[in-house]
């Protein structure tokens, strides 16, 4: 279980605190999801909790151990809004081995499987794949670590529906194994696989009922029948 205490970020250069007193629940092997307009805290939330932003002050605890940044950068798997924007290798394989020049094969072919990529020759080029199977393989190269807790920055940022459907579903398959924490600015199909959902207005984290809020903002059935 991942606990958040009061978590407030206030940094310097900032007049007010961009997380205020942020408390949060979260049980392994389920999706969390927040949902938070543009600047309202949701990838500086990420960022503390992938251990690489420092908290002002609160807690953050794994069970009932107390972590720090060092810990949070071994706990999590932090997968950046366009990942595909960050690929450094030339090669599927290079992408995978990055920082991990002593990964064996299978573990490769693991994570490639875990993201439904494993029939593409690992000579593939990054940049030649879809815009899916990109961010499919920068969820494989976070897997390859074995982190607890992926967190994600905007999943389905700029994919068409096709893709954001499989995407969806990838994602309700890899909480079967992991933890998985989504901020988004727009819930849309995420809300349908959220097993805790968030709403975050100028770094206030409220807990909202996800099949509560997905009936919210179902379209009026007069608007369905216009369809
Ligand atoms: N170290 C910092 N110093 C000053 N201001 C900061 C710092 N870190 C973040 N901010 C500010 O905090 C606010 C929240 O930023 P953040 O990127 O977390 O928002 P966001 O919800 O992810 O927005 P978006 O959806 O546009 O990415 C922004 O106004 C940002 O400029």
């Amino acid at each position: 279980m991942l606990y958040l205490k009061n978590l407030t970020y206030h940094p310097a250069a900032s007049a007010t605190a961009i997380l205020k007193a942020v408390s949060l629940e979260f049980a392994p092997q389920k999706l969390g999801l927040v949902i938070g307009p543009s600047g309202s805290g949701k990838s500086t939330l990420l960022e503390i909790l992938a251990g690489l932003a420092h908290k002002t002050s609160g807690e953050i605890l794994w069970r009932d151990q107390v972590l720090t940044p060092s810990h949070l950068q071994q706990l999590g798997g932090l997968v950046f809004q366009f990942p595909e924007r960050h690929f450094c290798g030339g090669t599927i394989l290079e992408e995978l081995r990055l920082g991990h020049p002593e990964l064996r094969s299978e573990q490769m072919q693991q994570a490639l499987s875990e993201v439904g990529l494993d029939h593409l020759p690992l000579q593939t080029a990054p940049q030649s794949l879809s815009g899916g199977q990109q961010r499919r393989l920068s969820l494989a190269v976070q897997l390859i670590r074995q982190p607890h807790l992926l967190l994600l920055d905007e999943p389905m940022a700029g994919l068409d529906w096709s893709m954001r459907r499989q995407l969806v579903n990838l994602l309700a398959k890899l909480k079967q194994h992991w933890s998985l924490l989504v901020v988004s600015h727009d819930a849309g199909e995420l809300l349908a696989i959220a097993d805790y959902c968030w709403t975050l207005n100028h770094g206030i984290l409220q807990r909202v009922d996800p099949q509560g809020l997905a009936a919210q903002l179902q379209p009026p059935q007069s608007v369905l029948e216009c369809l």
